[in-house]
């Protein structure tokens, strides 16, 4: 049986779902379309194509290799979209959370069920049909669990807005000793650069200390300001909505001292270099058409 353990966002990774691009289907209709940044690259003819996508990710799977992670990969479902693992379920200590995501996406799951099948049922939860949650927006970090939500009374009106409080509120009765901080994020349908879709595209922890974070994700100021001073400001690296856009916190962690990077993100990159972190660089640019990146498209399962 498989031991899960996810206690944080950086200790050493040893097993992880890596989505996949293949069978990816055809260029989808906008209205098909769930997150503002696919819609963008619909209208300009310029949607990712599944073979570069194939490519990208198997330069991930290449890395993940080298440093001996046990690597699983979704079963292809013909013509579907599973490059964002991460999303369909997620890990916290030893429990297996079956995430209640956007109807256009529930296939995804039964792609892993393999998977599922090697874990403890005891420990694999499905949480009411009115929690809706993605793990996009879930990080275990000690004895904290960061969640990214959203608010709003016009929730129903946002197909970027994928965690509600009803979600919150069961996570906090399944983990009780946990802290539970949930975040407020910006939810725009059809400005990807006003778009925080879940909390990996505007703030994540990496290293022993530090996180990356975009301010105008958040939109209460003070929950921004309450994890720049937890993480301390001279840990926090700001990125600005552009880089948001770019995804550029959504890198991945293999280690407190390693991560997968994109090549494109050359400042980030430098700055975890100076701080002795050792960043594994791919090239990521096509999948960043569909508002993900490293991090969405990884669901981890067990990490040291
Ligand atoms: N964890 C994430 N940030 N996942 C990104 C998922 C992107 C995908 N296009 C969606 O809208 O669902």
């Amino acid at each position: 049986m498989m031991q899960l353990n996810i206690q944080n966002e950086t200790s050493r990774l040893k097993a992880v779902i890596l989505g996949i691009a293949n069978s990816n289907g055809p260029v989808p209709s906008i209205e098909e379309a769930y997150d503002p940044k696919s819609i963008e690259f619909i209208k300009k003819g310029a949607y990712p194509k599944e073979i570069d996508m194939i490519e990208e990710m198997e330069q991930v799977a290449a890395v993940l290799r080298k440093y001996n992670v046990d690597v699983f990969r979704p079963k292809k479902i013909e013509n579907y979209n599973q490059i964002f693992a991460r999303d369909i379920g997620f890990v916290i200590e030893d429990k297996f959370i079956r995430a209640n995501i956007l109807p256009d996406r529930e296939q995804e799951i039964e792609a892993i069920h393999y998977v599922i099948n090697q874990m403890n049922p005891e420990n694999v939860i499905v949480l009411p049909e009115d929690c809706h949650i993605e793990g996009g927006d879930i990080m275990p970090h000690g004895d904290y669990i960061f969640i990214g939500t959203y608010r709003g009374k016009d929730y129903s009106d946002y197909i970027t807005a994928r965690t509600n409080i009803e979600a919150v509120k069961a996570i906090q009765n399944i983990f009780p000793e946990k802290k539970v901080k949930s975040f407020n994020l910006r939810k725009s349908n059809n400005n990807a650069k006003a778009n925080a879709l879940h909390l990996d595209c505007c703030f994540q922890p990496v290293g022993k200390n530090k996180a990356i974070i975009h301010k105008n994700g958040f939109l209460d100021e003070a929950e921004y300001q309450w994890l720049v001073n937890f993480f301390g400001k001279e840990n926090i690296f700001e990125i600005d909505a552009e880089e948001m856009y770019q995804m550029t916190s959504n890198i991945f962690s293999i280690a407190e001292d390693v991560v997968i990077s994109d090549r494109y993100f050359t400042g980030l990159n430098t700055w975890l270099r100076s701080h002795n972190i050792i960043v594994e660089e791919v090239s990521y640019r096509e999948i960043a058409k569909q508002e993900g990146l490293l991090r969405c498209s990884t669901l981890p399962l067990i990490r040291a």
